[in-house]
């Protein structure tokens, strides 16, 4: 089988056209959404993801804001900010762009942020209220991820999802979610024996570990659908995903491939909980 390549950039640009729309819409009644992206150090990835969420921003029309600040502040200092933010009201969304400096403790941070405004749904009232399977924001990848399956109207019901990676931002959320559309789910971690054992039982496989070349066609049951989170830097500069992806295309019904797979629909996502907390601010 030779899968289809799901394209995230396509998915996500539908989607951006509708809520430009919506914005519009919002606009005449007075309200701008407005999200504003905290940022701490010099990380060149840091720097390139957060310039992608600004210029989507643009796109549908959302007032974005960054802070950038240096890698000597304080988690005081970064404390006091988001105070700031939780009180401003033409703030909607808070992101404080991870990883932070190690001095910075990242869950009084993410504690910090108004639940109301935790867009990236990171905070425990948003992550308790997902798990008990409630509405609230939901974490952007494993969102977006959701999303792409619905727009091509992949079944979850039923299906054995397995993910490899557990992380609070991908793994476990990602997880959750498919728990929650009636998938059978699986985590695969570092401490997994067997793993392809796992994988190969896998008819929808999410990716999320942080290595390139992670998995290959041999991990992969004929017709899996492929999700690949991962975004590695390679030697000549280039993105490559946690699959490899020339011999997981020749097994897999449907891949993502990296770039132009997940990251443009986790950007997507973000500025869809922007606009449904500004929404919400003004009991839309
Ligand atoms: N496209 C997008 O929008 C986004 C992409 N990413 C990318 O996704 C990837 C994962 O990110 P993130 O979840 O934050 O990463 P983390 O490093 O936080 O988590 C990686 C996970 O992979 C597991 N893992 C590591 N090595 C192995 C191994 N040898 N065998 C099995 N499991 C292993 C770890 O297991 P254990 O818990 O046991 O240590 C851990 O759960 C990265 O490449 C990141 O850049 C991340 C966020 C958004
Ligand atoms: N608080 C917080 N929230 C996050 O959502 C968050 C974070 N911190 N820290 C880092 C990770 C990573 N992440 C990505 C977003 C978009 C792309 C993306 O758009 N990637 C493009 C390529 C971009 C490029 O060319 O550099 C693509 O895959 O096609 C990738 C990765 C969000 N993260």
């Amino acid at each position: 089988m030779t899968a289809q390549v799901i394209y995230g950039t396509e998915i996500a640009e539908q989607l951006r056209a509708e809520m430009k729309q919506e914005v519009e819409g919002l606009k005449k009644q007075g309200i701008i959404p407005g999200l504003t992206v905290v940022l701490i150090g010099d990380d060149p990835a840091s720097h390139s993801y957060v310039k992608g969420k600004q210029k989507a921003s643009d796109q549908v029309g959302i007032n974005s804001d960054l802070i950038t600040l240096p890698t000597s502040t304080t988690e005081q200092e970064l404390l006091t900010i988001i105070d700031k933010l939780n009180q401003d009201e033409k703030v909607h969304g808070i992101l404080v762009q991870l990883p932070l400096p190690d001095h910075i403790q990242e869950q009084v941070v993410i504690e910090a942020i108004d639940p109301a405004k935790d867009v990236d749904g990171f905070h425990p009232i948003n992550i308790g209220r997902m798990i008990a399977g409630k509405d609230t924001f939901f974490p952007c990848t494993p969102f977006g991820i959701i999303q792409m399956l619905k727009r091509k109207n992949i079944e979850i019901e039923g299906k054995n999802a397995v993910v490899v990676g557990r992380s609070n931002i991908v793994g476990k959320p990602v997880g959750q979610l498919l728990l929650n559309e009636n998938a059978t789910v699986t985590y695969c971690h570092s401490r997994t024996k067997d793993m392809q054992k796992f994988t190969k039982e896998a008819d929808i496989l999410i990716v999320a570990v942080g290595k390139q070349h992670f998995l290959t066609g041999e991990d992969i049951k004929e017709g899996a659908v492929v999700i690949d989170v991962g975004v590695n830097r390679m030697d000549n500069g280039k993105l490559t995903g946690d699959v490899e992806f020339e011999s997981a295309k020749e097994k897999a019904s449907y891949i993502t491939p990296v770039p132009k797979g997940v990251g443009p629909m986790t950007i997507t996502m973000l500025l869809h909980n922007t606009i449904k907390s500004a929404k919400k601010f003004h009991q839309l």
